[in-house]
């Protein structure tokens, strides 16, 4: 996130290079990095993977991925030709340590080439089982020996447990230095997340307002329509809880709630997420039914066509428990959030695709209007949309225009498609900050151990319970019936699915 574009030479090494995510997403983030002048002036990026492929080959997959993924759609031709320059492939296996010692001549090589000796960025996008031995030769070989120059990035699942989580971190930590280690999540880079730094502590009007004596309940939503796609054999040991709780929403939280830093350095910023995520009231196992719901799509129908259930979808189980929908409600026991619920949910083949946060206000103290005069008067709320919608909405109450003194709901909007030229994809953030030294929107350590603690008793629960009535959702619906049921306990509702 810090600013000025000039960078030093930069070798960036892909672990998983033929994989999926480097065509969907992180080539085409170098190249609109390339086109919009961000790369630096002297770079190459290398693709390592077993597929017998040509240099040329391996450049024809990556330029059907940009026509496909990026979002500036299929490459200007002479832009790509300058780009793929810098590009190559690497055939190897990672477990084969003689593949090292190739690579580290080709490092070299570029080093003596342009007589300096350049940073070095490691992505893993790789499966987890295969991070130790990535890490273990790019030691013994001494691919990332300078601290100051040479990171690695770590893509998720970050663990599968507290418990492999602390054993990774362990693992990262014998190769590299806590501040040459990122660990990724996405959404951190997503515009509109980073921004809720940017409207907290950047304006005055709302700090005063932000904590549990105007704040009722706060929402959070990442709903999909996408079903498991053909992830489900990944899925299947993941769950809803896992793969978006633990991190894209816990992060999320965390910027709402987290005190005020002092600076906009790396480490302040995660001293005060951290601080968040180590106030959550953990749920003790004989509360989690009341707390945390969880749910499995059937068939059903989204956007006017017939989708399956997850149980039939590719690489699933057919009698899978696995949940396809989790919702939580949590509690920060800390000064500014005492007793201020935070319901975080999240689900696939949900009825519509959009993440948002609610922030809901309570209701003025004394009605000074008669009850015909209020009409259908409601409490100040705040939305943040995150996506696809990327905008900020207040909604307030203004005198319906007229003779008489009768009121209506009214809103302020903050939309970015008005004052913005195209946004940044997240992972074009997160490279460019990973090429900069710049850890601010990457998770430290302790983040994620803590994130998994919260999660864990959760985890534990669903676990030791196998009998479900699943599927609990139809595909194309807001999920269970029991995340309605959880939060009108305390007689909330789910912002969106009424559009209130
Ligand atoms: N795809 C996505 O949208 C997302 C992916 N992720 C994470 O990113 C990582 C990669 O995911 P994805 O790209 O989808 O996975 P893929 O299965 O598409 O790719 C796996 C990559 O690993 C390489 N690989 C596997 N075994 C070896 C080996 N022994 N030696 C060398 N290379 C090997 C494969 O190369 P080859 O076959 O050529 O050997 C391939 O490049 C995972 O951790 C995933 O969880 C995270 C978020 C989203
Ligand atoms: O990390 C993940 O995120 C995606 C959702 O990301 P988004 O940017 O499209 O909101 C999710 O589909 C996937 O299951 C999960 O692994």
């Amino acid at each position: 996130m810090k600013s000025g574009r000039k960078l030093a030479p930069t070798i960036i090494v892909i672990f998983g290079g033929t994989g999926d995510l480097t065509k969907r997403k992180l080539i085409p983030a170098f190249y609109n990095l390339y086109i919009d002048g961000w790369m630096p002036e002297k770079f190459v990026i290398i693709g390592l993977g077993r597929t017998q492929w040509t240099d040329e080959d391996y450049k024809e997959h990556l330029h059907e991925g940009l026509v496909e993924f990026s979002r500036k759609g299929k490459p200007d031709e002479a832009k790509w030709q300058q780009f793929h320059a810098s590009v190559s492939y690497f055939e190897s296996n990672i477990n084969d340590p003689e593949a090292y010692r190739g690579l580290a001549d080709r490092l070299d090589a570029f080093d003596q080439e342009w007589g300096v000796r350049a940073n070095r960025l490691f992505y893993l996008s790789i499966a987890p089982q295969f991070i130790e031995a990535a890490t273990v030769n790019i030691s013994k070989y001494e691919l990332a020996s300078r601290p100051d120059s040479d990171r690695i990035v770590v893509e998720k699942p970050f663990g599968y447990n507290k418990q492999t989580a602390v054993a990774l971190n362990r693992l990262l930590s014998q190769t590299f230095q806590e501040e040459q280690i990122y660990r990724i999540d996405h959404y951190l880079g997503k515009e509109t997340v980073q921004n809720i730094l940017a409207f907290r502590f950047a304006n005055a009007l709302f700090e005063p307002l932000w904590n549990r004596n105007y704040i009722d309940y706060i929402q959070v939503t990442v709903a999909e329509q996408v079903g498991v796609e053909d992830r489900g054999s990944y899925y299947e040991h993941s769950g809803a809880l896992r793969d978006m709780i633990q991190n894209h929403l816990l992060q999320v939280l965390c910027m709402i709630a987290m005190e005020a830093p002092i600076s906009f350095q790396a480490e302040e910023i995660r001293n005060r997420k951290v601080d968040v995520m180590r106030a959550i009231r953990r749920l003790r196992p004989e509360e989690v039914h009341k707390y945390a719901v969880r749910g499995q799509y059937g068939p059903g129908w989204i956007a006017g066509r017939k989708v399956p259930g997850y149980r039939e979808e590719p690489g699933v189980d057919p009698r899978s428990n696995t949940e396809t929908y989790a919702a939580v409600q949590l509690y920060i026991d800390n000064w500014r959030w005492q007793g201020v619920p935070f319901y975080l949910r999240t689900g696939k083949r949900m009825q519509e695709k959009t993440s948002s946060i609610t922030i809901q206000f309570r209701p003025v103290p004394h009605s000074t209007f008669s009850p015909t005069q209020a009409g259908n008067i409601m409490p100040n709320r705040l939305t943040i949309n995150i996506q696809p919608t990327m905008d900020i909405r207040l909604r307030f109450t203004a005198k319906k225009q007229g003779l008489e003194m009768s009121l209506n709901p009214a809103e302020m909007v903050f939309d970015y498609d008005t004052c913005s030229t195209q946004t940044p994809e997240a992972y074009e953030t997160l490279l460019l900050d990973a090429m900069r030294g710049d850890a601010t929107l990457y998770m430290r350590s302790d983040q994620v151990e803590e994130a998994w603690d919260v999660i864990t008793p959760i985890q534990e629960a669903w676990e030791s319970r196998d009998s479900l009535d699943f599927p609990n959702y139809a595909a194309g619906t807001w999920g269970p019936e029991s995340a309605e049921a959880l939060i009108a306990r305390q007689g909330h509702i789910w912002a969106l699915n009424l559009h209130t």
